[in-house]
């Protein structure tokens, strides 16, 4: 069951400090069901969802940055699967483990909030969750050291995110830390990449505090997609050389200057080098960007 289309409390709202160190999360490295309490669409392909805790006495108390991992029993389907890394027979149940960013904070107790784009009948955990999971069915998460990414608070002069389709979920987390502390000194570019001005998730939000803390925070919306037709007056095409030359410190500015990236294999490609790899490559290279100041998601 799903809810029409509406900003859930995650994706509006002011900024929020809620830092809690490594370690303390309420999932552990065993797998531990929940429920699912609510699902709302909030783009034409991604929902935002929201799931119990084992104790809703508690928040989820995940550190910042921080990614969960979701299994489901899901039946594996030849014809469609065959490609992909879950390996199983025609029609049986076997266990799909998927990395996934909660977007709420730390301030949240009971429940937390995971914003999930849905690849429809090619992705298995993505369609699963936004489709075929009903309202109190369970699945299960847990939260591994592998999990904890680069942690706030961050000690650059500048950030500048770059971010396609649901890469926003860690940018969000870190967003929490550095506009909703009155001490932090970053000053952040987020250069924000996708298809249509349909799919920007939490623009309403992002613009907001884009607004709210105009000397702080700059985004940049950049389209690839959008009909010629259209209203859109921002930028078109990717996340370009004279884009990040026009917003960003160069090379020199050192340990001053980190970019973090998050998006579809692609943009990892295309910017930064395969987000597996520890070196840099593709455009941060070529500009002279170190890979210590490249941070990948
Ligand atoms: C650290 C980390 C955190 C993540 N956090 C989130 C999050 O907060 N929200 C979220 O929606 N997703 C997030 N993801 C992606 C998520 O883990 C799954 O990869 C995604 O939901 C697709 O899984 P699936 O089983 O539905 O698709 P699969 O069955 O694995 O893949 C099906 C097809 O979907 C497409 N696809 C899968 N993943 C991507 C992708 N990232 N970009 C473009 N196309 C893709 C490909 O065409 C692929 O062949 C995160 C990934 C990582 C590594």
């Amino acid at each position: 069951m799903s809810k029409a289309s509406y900003d859930p409390p995650s994706l509006t709202g002011n900024p929020t400090l809620a830092l809690v160190p490594p370690g303390s999360c309420q999932f552990t490295d065993e797998f531990k069901p929940v429920p699912l309490l609510e699902r709302v669409r909030v783009s034409p392909t991604s929902s935002v969802l929201r799931f119990g805790l084992p104790d809703k006495s508690l928040p989820l108390n995940l550190s910042t940055c921080a990614c969960i991992l979701a299994r489901a029993k899901l039946p594996y389907d030849a014809k469609k699967d065959s490609n992909k890394t879950d390996k199983g027979k025609d029609g049986e149940l076997e266990d799909v483990i998927r990395p996934y960013t909660p977007i709420s904070t730390n301030e949240l107790k009971g429940c937390f909030d995971l914003l999930i784009k849905d690849y429809g009948e090619d992705g298995r955990m993505s369609r699963y969750m936004c489709h075929d999971m009903n309202v109190g069915d369970e699945i299960d998460f847990k939260h591994i050291e592998f999990n904890v990414k680069i942690q706030a608070p961050f000690k650059q002069k500048t950030i500048c995110m770059l971010v396609g389709g649901t890469g926003i979920t860690p940018m969000i987390q870190a967003l929490h830390a550095i506009l909703g502390d009155n001490d932090a000194s970053s000053n952040v570019v987020m250069l924000y990449g996708n298809k249509s001005s349909n799919d920007i998730l939490g623009k309403s939000m992002i613009d907001s505090w884009a607004k709210q803390f105009g000397d702080q925070f700059k985004v940049h919306h950049v389209l690839s997609n959008e009909p010629e037709d259209s209203d859109w007056k921002g930028k078109r095409g990717f996340i370009t050389r004279e884009l990040i030359e026009e917003n960003v410190p160069g090379p020199e500015a050192g340990d001053d200057l980190i970019f973090f990236i998050c998006g579809p294999p692609p943009m990892y490609n295309a910017l930064s080098g395969p987000r597996g790899e520890d070196e840099i490559s593709g455009l941060l290279k070529e500009m002279g960007y170190k890979k210590e100041q490249v941070y990948k998601f």
